[in-house]
């Protein structure tokens, strides 16, 4: 995530680019060559950035810098295009530029503060995404403990969901299904085609939302997980009709860099919620019956829970990392009439594998319960 590796400085000679920065775009850019560019960090992500620019030597101006691969243009190779905010008698092109990186720290607004928008909100502030005074959060006015957490993170908090969209480009909406209509009617008649709005409503779909919003609104559907608050969680997105390759970027530079994220079908997103935005409860659920099995056999608590998440750490980041079948993890820990062979064999007996399909069938139907209820309205 760039956050590590900001502020960043770069020199090189501009050489030519495509050319469309001027004509096209009426936004004439410097660009360095691939040798540079091949030279960035590897944790520098694509997207836009601000900073200070000095060609040849020359009086320091403001710059921004667009970093990525011109998915509207069907770019095949990563480029930087620095604007700079001055006017230059004539092109420059084999001149000397030095340039100094920044974050332009983003507005995000969350409508809903609770569980969910509070693990986003501190991911994306540890990530350097953003600062706690870019962000503002309304919730119910009941609701003094969303308020007070948010607060905390320096935010800014209001009861009018109509403020959190006027304040902020991006907004995400975290309410509970059942408050998606109260506060889609909320937001109808302020919400315009400058707002990108990213809904984490487990079982709400696209259609839903975007029927009650003004044609054309910017809408996409991220099925996230709590563990963002550590920057480990796990989402996925599926974009609206309006949206543009420019938001479908923003959404993943976000949730990027609070965990992972990958582009789904819609109709997958009932069973990843039922998987990685459930998920997280059914490891507590291990850890502490894992805990309880150490307590039992004469181990002190504490560190009965601290091997229990740790070995879910270690086993789930063996997983990701080899990239080895669990089989094949599995049989590795498993000795011949050992102790491992002694557990499975009583998990076995237990359907404990049976029980986790079935939580995660179960809890897709819920979800498909609640699609069908919101469908009727
Ligand atoms: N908690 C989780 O692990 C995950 C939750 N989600 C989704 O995130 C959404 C929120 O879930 P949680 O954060 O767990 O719920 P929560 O109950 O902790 O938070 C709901 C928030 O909505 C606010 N609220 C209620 N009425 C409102 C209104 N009219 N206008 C503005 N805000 C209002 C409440 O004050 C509260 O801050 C749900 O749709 C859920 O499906 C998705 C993935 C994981
Ligand atoms: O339990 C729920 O409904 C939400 C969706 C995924 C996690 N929490």
């Amino acid at each position: 995530m760039s956050g590590s590796v900001l502020p960043l400085f770069v020199s090189g000679v501009v050489s030519r680019g495509f050319g469309r920065g001027s004509k096209e775009l009426g936004c004439p850019t410097a660009n360095y060559s691939q040798e540079v560019v091949k030279n960035l960090p590897s944790d520098l992500d694509t997207g836009i950035y601000c900073g200070w620019a000095s060609v040849d030597f020359g009086p320091v101006h403001k710059m921004v810098m667009s970093v990525g691969w011109n998915p509207f243009y069907n770019g095949k190779e990563k480029t930087m295009e620095i604007h700079i905010l001055h006017e230059f008698p004539e092109q420059f092109y084999g001149a000397h530029m030095r340039i100094q990186v920044s974050h332009i720290d983003m507005s995000i607004g969350f409508i809903g503060g609770g569980k969910m928008a509070q693990a986003l909100a501190s991911g994306f502030i540890s990530a350097g995404v953003t600062k706690g005074s870019k962000i503002v959060s309304s919730c119910a006015p009941e609701d003094t403990l969303s308020a007070e957490s948010f607060k905390s993170l320096g935010a800014r908090v209001t009861h009018d969901n109509c403020d959190v969209i006027k304040s902020t480009d991006v907004t995400i909406m975290a309410v509970k299904p059942n408050i998606i209509p109260i506060v889609l009617k909320d937001i109808k008649s302020t919400i315009t085609q400058k707002n990108l709005l990213i809904s984490v409503a487990m079982g709400v779909t696209i259609k839903n939302i975007e029927k009650e919003l003004p044609a054309a609104s910017r809408v996409i559907r991220v099925m996230p997980n709590t563990p963002a608050l550590v920057r480990q969680g796990a989402s996925v997105y599926a974009p609206g009709l309006a949206t543009t390759p420019q938001d479908w970027d923003t959404t993943e530079q976000l949730f990027k860099s609070v965990g992972t994220i990958y582009r789904v079908d819609e109709y997958l997103f009932d069973p990843v919620t039922a998987l990685s935005g459930s998920g997280p409860a059914y490891i507590y659920a291990v850890i502490e019956a894992m805990a309880d099995g150490g307590v039992r056999m004469g181990l002190p608590r504490d560190l009965a829970l601290q091997l229990a998440a740790q070995t879910v750490v270690g086993a789930g980041t063996m997983v990701t990392t080899t990239m080895t079948h669990p089989a094949t993890l599995r049989d590795n820990v498993t000795s011949p009439a050992g102790s491992t062979s002694e557990g499975l064999f009583t998990l076995e007996e237990s359907s404990v594998r049976a029980a986790f399909i079935r939580a995660v069938e179960k809890a897709t139907r819920r979800c498909q319960e609640v699609n069908k209820g919101l469908d009727k309205h």
